[in-house]
């Protein structure tokens, strides 16, 4: 950056459009050349000469376009710089974010029983290298329909960033201890509990690109825990190491085209030492480029009883193609085909037609981790919302001196916050029991936290729409998480068991220990 210094008188002398300089927040920018490339139109830029165009700036612009765009053409700073409370404020790499409700209380001073100062120094380490490292490849990779770099998931690996978040085990210390993995905050794995986990996810899901969050990991999330659960010591201890360690992907592959996530299309025949699989599975995702494929066969008679988990790892005979999706095809979602694939008998997962076991295994904690990402992707667009509606000026008053804009701003932050309350309720409940405990005590809950993240996520999208106008409904600019996230918050009613089900199962299991209650 240059280190000149300009008074405002001087800038104030390029006030044509041969020689225009313009401030914004306490930097000094020559526009001149830029002026005829600006996407906006010259006339805005060739106006603003010679002046502070701060305010113009930020109704038109978000703060990236200063780094990503305007870099270029910075000369110097202000010697008068706007007063610390005057000025934008920009955060440093892994610095949080004061805006109201843009983080959960605990993590703007509140008080909390449910953090300690290794969460705190966890997250911030988290937030930091996303920041630095992830920040500006998730937007160019998003745009582009690229997958995150491989280099990038090895990079994570070695932190043990993947590792955070599919709960604590044997898996962990074994990384620690044998891979030179160290975690996030220095944090060892005895003390990693569901709550840093929570974090993990949270801050996996809050860039604001939905496609390529979801490319980071919603794989792997939900593939590896099988593995390393069912799988024989060996497979277990080989698969995990590369997959936690980022060197191979892996997807979960159960739902088919012809009926959802019931996994009765796909045929597989013992052959001595080998299962030969043939079928169809769909909305794979990250099955576009993963290595491994955790895939429910049909290896009995009809109904639950004839399902069978296998380890497939990309082979002869196993093709995928990308689907188009909402988002970004940076998620690597797939349709996976399986030709005579041949898979080694020991690649079973559990017990022949026990599948169906293994698969339920996981899904309370699946359902959990879907509304730890979707609820910080919320939390993300209320923060928009405020932003948005205090800097934007209709009629000579911010948006937000609007008592029908506060309304929206209310009932959103109250959706996101509630969410998270029960969030963190159902978080230390499941911190404090066995896994049957939370099978028996914590699927109906999780279910119905579920559907109240989900029906909240619509209503975020919907009010933030209105709140953003005609910004909201575009691709770039000031609109463009707000945009986002319209076309992405379906995915979480959907997957990992739609919302009729969620309502269908919280209910069912409530009524299990029924009381004979009378009114
Ligand atoms: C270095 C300085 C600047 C840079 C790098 C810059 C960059 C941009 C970019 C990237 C966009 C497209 C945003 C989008 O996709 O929606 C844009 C739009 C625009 N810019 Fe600038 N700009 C600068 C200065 C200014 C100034 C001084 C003004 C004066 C008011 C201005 C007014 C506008 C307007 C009116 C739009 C259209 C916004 C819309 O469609 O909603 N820009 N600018």
């Amino acid at each position: 950056m240059s280190a000149t210094r300009y008074t405002r008188d001087e800038v104030a002398k390029h006030n044509t459009a041969e020689s225009n300089w313009i401030i914004i927040d306490d930097k000094v920018y020559d526009v001149t050349k830029f002026a005829r490339f600006h996407p906006g139109g010259k006339a805005f830029v060739d106006a603003s000469a010679g002046s502070d165009a701060t305010k113009n700036f930020y109704a038109f612009h978000r703060q990236d376009v200063l780094k990503s765009m305007a870099s270029k053409y910075l000369i110097g700073t202000l010697v008068d710089a706007p007063s610390a409370k005057k000025a934008s404020v920009t955060l440093k790499p892994g610095e949080l974010s004061k805006v109201p409700y843009a983080e959960s209380g605990a993590f703007q001073g509140l008080p909390s029983s449910f953090y300690d100062e290794s969460h705190h120094r966890f997250r911030a380490d988290l937030r930091k290298f996303f920041d630095e490292r992830v920040v500006p490849d998730a937007a160019a990779n998003d745009a582009a329909g690229k997958p995150p770099p491989h280099e990038l998931w090895k990079e994570m690996g070695k932190r043990g960033m993947l590792a955070m978040r599919i709960q604590n085990g044997p898996w962990l210390e074994d990384l620690v201890q044998n891979c030179g993995v160290v975690l996030p905050g220095g944090i060892t794995p005895k003390q990693f509990d569901c709550f840093h986990e929570l974090i993990a996810h949270e801050e996996f899901c809050r860039l604001g690109v939905p496609g390529y969050c979801d490319g980071l990991g919603a794989g792997f999330v939900i593939g590896i825990p099988p593995v390393l659960q069912f799988g024989n010591p060996e497979l277990a201890r080989k698969v995990g190491r590369e997959v936690l360690l980022g060197e191979k992907r892996i997807a979960l592959a159960i739902s088919g085209p012809e009926a959802g996530s019931d996994v009765a299309g796909l045929t597989c025949t013992p052959c001595g030492k080998f299962y030969v699989v043939n079928g169809v599975k769909k909305w794979i995702t990250n099955g576009h480029f993963a290595d491994y494929f955790v895939t429910a066969v049909r290896t009995g008679g009809p109904g639950v009883g004839g399902v069978s988990l296998l380890l497939v790892e990309r082979s002869e005979g196993l093709e995928t193609k990308p689907i188009k999706t909402s988002y970004s095809p940076s998620a690597g979602t797939a349709y996976v085909t399986y030709d005579d694939v041949k898979v080694p008998a020991e690649n079973l997962l559990g017990e022949e037609n026990g599948g169906f076991k293994c698969i339920m295994h996981n899904f309370n904690h699946e359902r959990w981790y879907i509304v730890a990402g979707a609820n910080r992707a919320s939390r993300l667009v209320v923060e928009e919302c405020y932003k948005w509606a205090n800097q934007r000026v209709v009629f000579g008053n911010p948006l937000i001196a609007q008592p029908v804009i506060r309304n929206k701003l209310a009932r959103i932050t109250s959706l996101v916050e509630g969410v998270h309350a029960w969030l963190e309720a159902i978080t230390y409940q499941m911190q404090h029991m066995t896994h049957a405990e939370q099978a028996n005590h914590l699927a109906g809950p999780i279910a119905l936290l579920k559907l109240f993240c989900t029906r909240s996520a619509n209503v975020v999208s919907d009010e933030a729409c209105q709140i953003f106008g005609g910004r909201a409904i575009t691709q770039t600019g000031m609109g463009k998480v707000v945009e986002q996230f319209q076309r992405s918050a379906k995915f979480a009613a959907i997957l990992g068991g739609s919302e009729e089900i969620m309502a269908e199962l919280g209910v069912k299991q409530a009524m299990r220990g029924f009381p004979n209650a009378r009114l």
